[in-house]
């Protein structure tokens, strides 16, 4: 194929040939969304093949990448490498999609893929994007669906959108579903050795392709499965696994009081049994993936998914059931929440991540608001017009000291937290959503694990299931 870009999908050239021409920047890449996933992997592509232009509809994060700044905050590594690959030229950054397009001769794309009102998927991000490189794809190309879509989508949706508006047969051009399977906070590390690399293609030369270039981005495996819907699948699989199992943990976490125990150290000691793996009880799911893949499947399926739904349902409960935890924490020191200040602690939906869709903090103010409670909320890493939005009154943690509060509910502990001088405070009423706080000196009720305070008899006691799982440092399982 005579062509000024040499794109890998049906070359002739050997393998090794096409692994050269990558390496040597003879492949342009062109990566559409810049956010906190799609940066680091721009960085990364732009590490091993030299030649990447990032695609981005915000003015501001083009500007920054093009003038080799990071505006994913608390990444370690991605600072340094996108100076590094701007600096020497490797990353550039346009708002023009097709123009990217048009000079790429493999395209990635990581927009955000969130859910409507009505939980359908929302794709209308991404079908932007594919309108972009249906205006500049040319035979030989290969398209890699990073970001998380329904089942069926690559197959489905993508192959005919771009034959119909670029005029290409399919077989002309390649697809594959590579998903990202990066948490924010590590993904540098993600991205090229914490996990194998799962890619599916729409066809054989798909798969071959896409295996041969995440062969250089990754010092994992490359895993190719049968095919796109395979690989879709993979990534929405491992999303619910873990919804229904943190579901789990929810729900014997709210067994709490009438079993009289403390349930995180029973998951703690049943975990060290290799086959268990009970995750975290918490004050709920939020983020923009794992409590919106269920609703990938569900709409796609024709199928009853009981478990699937349960397991939303008992998530979605856990801020309502810890808001009523702290009314009746209260009541129980002849305290009424009506009136009462509490003071939310985190509104982000996980610590050390700017980033609040479905945050469990959402549910927990509004309950408190419901309630009667006057809400104030501290989050470092939001500002405050963004902590407002929900329902509550910012204040910074500088000035929490300050404020006379009755109560506080831990939802999200940011590093910050550990700082806090609890004994600046009289007679706190506290729920800690995520089992940070320990004995503070306040009435501390955690959920899942029950009180805290200075009276419980496990405040300080290192607890059997503390032993056992120091003595079976061999077991993994999900941090808290
Ligand atoms: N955040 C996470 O932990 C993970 C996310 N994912 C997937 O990656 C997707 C993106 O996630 P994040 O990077 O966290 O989202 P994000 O919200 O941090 O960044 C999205 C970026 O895409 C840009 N954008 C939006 N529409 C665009 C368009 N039409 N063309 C070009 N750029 C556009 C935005 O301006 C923003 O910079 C998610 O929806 C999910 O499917 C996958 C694994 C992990
Ligand atoms: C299967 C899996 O671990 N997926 C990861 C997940 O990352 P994400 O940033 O959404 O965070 P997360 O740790 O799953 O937490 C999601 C939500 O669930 C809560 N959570 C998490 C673990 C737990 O035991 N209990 C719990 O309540 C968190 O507080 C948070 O509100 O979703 C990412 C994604 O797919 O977007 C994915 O790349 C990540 O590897």
């Amino acid at each position: 194929m005579s062509r000024e870009r040499p794109g890998l999908y049906g070359s002739d050239r050997s393998p090794d040939e096409q692994t050269r021409a990558l390496r040597a920047g003879e492949v342009p890449v062109a990566v559409y969304g810049l956010g906190k996933m799609g940066l680091p992997l721009a960085a990364v592509y732009a590490r091993a093949t030299g030649n990447v232009t990032g695609v981005d509809i915000s003015e501001d994060v083009v500007r920054g990448v093009n003038d080799g700044e990071c505006h994913v905050a608390k990444e370690p590594g991605l600072p340094e490498l996108v100076a590094e690959q701007a600096e020497r030229g490797a990353l550039r950054a346009t708002t023009d999609g097709v123009a990217a397009a048009e000079g790429a001769a493999i395209h990635v794309i990581i927009v955000p893929t969130p859910l409507t009102d009505d939980r359908e998927p929302d794709l209308a991000a991404f079908e932007a994007v594919l309108d972009s490189i249906s205006r500049g794809l040319a035979p030989g190309d290969l398209v890699v669906v990073e970001c998380t879509v329904p089942p069926g989508t690559s197959k489905d949706l993508v192959v005919p959108y771009l034959a119909d508006r670029s005029g290409l047969s399919a077989g002309e051009f390649g697809v594959a579903f590579c998903p990202e399977r990066t948490s924010s906070g590590r993904a540098l590390r993600d991205i090229t050795e914490s996990h194998p690399k799962i890619v599916g293609g729409v066809d054989a030369e798909s798969t071959r392709v896409a295996a041969l270039v995440y062969g250089e981005l990754t010092a994992n495996e490359v895993i190719p499965v049968r095919d796109a819907t395979t690989a879709e699948a993979v990534k929405l699989f491992e999303g619910v696994y873990r919804d229904v199992n943190i579901a789990l943990a929810n729900e014997l976490a709210r067994l709490r009081d009438d079993l009289g125990i403390d349930v995180t150290e029973a998951i703690d000691a049943a975990n060290t049994q290799p086959y268990c793996d009970i995750h975290a009880p918490g004050p709920g799911v939020g983020g923009h993936c794992i409590p919106w893949y269920p609703y990938f499947i569900t709409s796609r399926v024709a199928a009853e998914t009981p478990l699937l739904l349960t397991a939303r349902e008992v998530n979605d409960s856990m801020p309502t059931f810890t808001a009523d935890k702290l009314r009746d924490e209260l009541a129980a020191a002849g305290r009424d929440i009506e009136g009462a200040t509490v003071a939310v602690l985190g509104v982000t939906y996980r610590p050390g991540v700017a980033e609040t869709r479905a945050t469990p903090a959402a549910g927990v103010i509004d309950r408190l608001n419901e309630l009667g409670a006057t809400v104030l909320a501290v989050d470092p890493m939001l500002s405050d017009e963004v902590v407002a939005s929900f329902g509550a009154a910012p204040v910074s943690l500088a000035d929490l000291p300050t404020r006379a509060i009755d109560a506080a509910v831990v939802v999200t502990p940011h590093e910050e937290f550990d700082d806090i001088d609890w004994t600046a405070f009289d007679d706190l009423v506290v729920v800690d959503g995520r089992g940070t706080l320990g004995d503070i000196g306040h009435r501390v009720y955690e959920i899942g694990g029950g009180p805290r305070d200075e009276s419980s008899a496990d405040a300080d006691s290192e607890t059997v299931a503390e032993v056992a799982v120091e003595a079976d440092s061999s077991h993994g399982g999900p941090g808290r």
